[in-house]
């Protein structure tokens, strides 16, 4: 399975504008490539441009699915197709979406953790459900939105529910990038799972964010890590048998105590 994440930076606050840069990327380098899933990152449709959010985003996810389904089919690719700020009556989500490779929504996700030193709780509404996985060719994968990557217990759930593959997808800031990378492989590992992340790169209102996008294995070492400040495409392949090897070599799923666990 051959991953391409695109580590982009963000027109501000223009949906059509950062449309056009996916396509125009797509067609530089994916197009006659051989890639199976694209990762976009968080917000890039708009950026965190909070305050004027409920005038440029989506509207009921609306154009950005119908161009995510357009790109998937055009370069029969699998997109995991970052988020993007959605109206939906009187509430704003984040949304992920991912789209297969035939142009179907095969999943979509409304991030559940709103980030306090955003102050994204007074302009977003959380998500009502936790994740859960979805299926591309086959593979069971998760996906969780930036801050979620700090809540272990939704990573575990889509371990437990069979995730081999899971993506982060980010506007996580330069201050913190040991956080980011550091949470990355501990989810890799306690989870025995691939964490591929797509994070934006470049500055927005103050804010200078940490790029290095990653594919880490299960067994926490880096297939692949982007630069900080690039806009670039990072690449990587995906060996499921590594999955089933640490699963069954560690078996920490087998090992659980649960009733000793406390749901706190
Ligand atoms: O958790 C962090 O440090 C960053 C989170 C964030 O920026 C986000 O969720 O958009």
């Amino acid at each position: 399975m051959q991953i391409a994440i695109y580590q982009m930076d963000i027109v501000p606050g223009d949906v059509k504008a950062n449309h056009e840069r996916v396509s125009a990327w797509m067609d530089e380098n994916v197009k006659g490539k051989d890639v199976d899933i694209v990762v976009l990152p968080e917000m890039w449709t708009t950026a965190y441009t909070l305050p004027e959010l409920k005038d440029v985003a989506d509207v009921n996810g609306e154009p950005t699915t119908s161009f995510l389904q357009h790109i998937a089919k055009k370069y029969g690719v699998h997109m995991v197709g970052g988020s993007f700020a959605t109206v939906v009556g009187e509430d704003v989500f984040n949304r992920a979406c991912v789209v297969n490779n035939q142009g179907e929504v095969v999943y979509t996700y409304d991030k559940i953790h709103l980030v306090p030193m955003l102050d994204e709780p007074s302009y977003l509404t959380g998500g009502r459900e936790a994740g859960q996985t979805f299926e591309l060719d086959g593979v069971k994968m998760g996906i969780i939105i930036c801050y979620d990557l700090r809540f272990p217990e939704l990573a575990r759930q889509l371990a437990l529910e069979g995730a081999e593959v899971m993506f982060v997808v980010a506007e996580w800031p330069l201050a913190r990038r040991n956080h980011w990378m550091a949470l990355q492989r501990a989810r890799a590992i306690e989870n025995q799972m691939y964490v591929i992340s797509s994070d934006r790169c470049g500055s927005y209102d103050g804010t200078t964010f940490s790029g290095t996008s990653l594919i880490v294995d299960p067994n926490g070492e880096l297939v692949a890590e982007g630069s900080i400040e690039q806009e670039e495409m990072i690449t990587g392949t995906l060996d499921l048998e590594e999955v089933h090897k640490w699963r069954k070599n560690v078996p920490v799923f087998d090992s659980r105590v649960k009733h000793l666990y406390k749901d706190l």
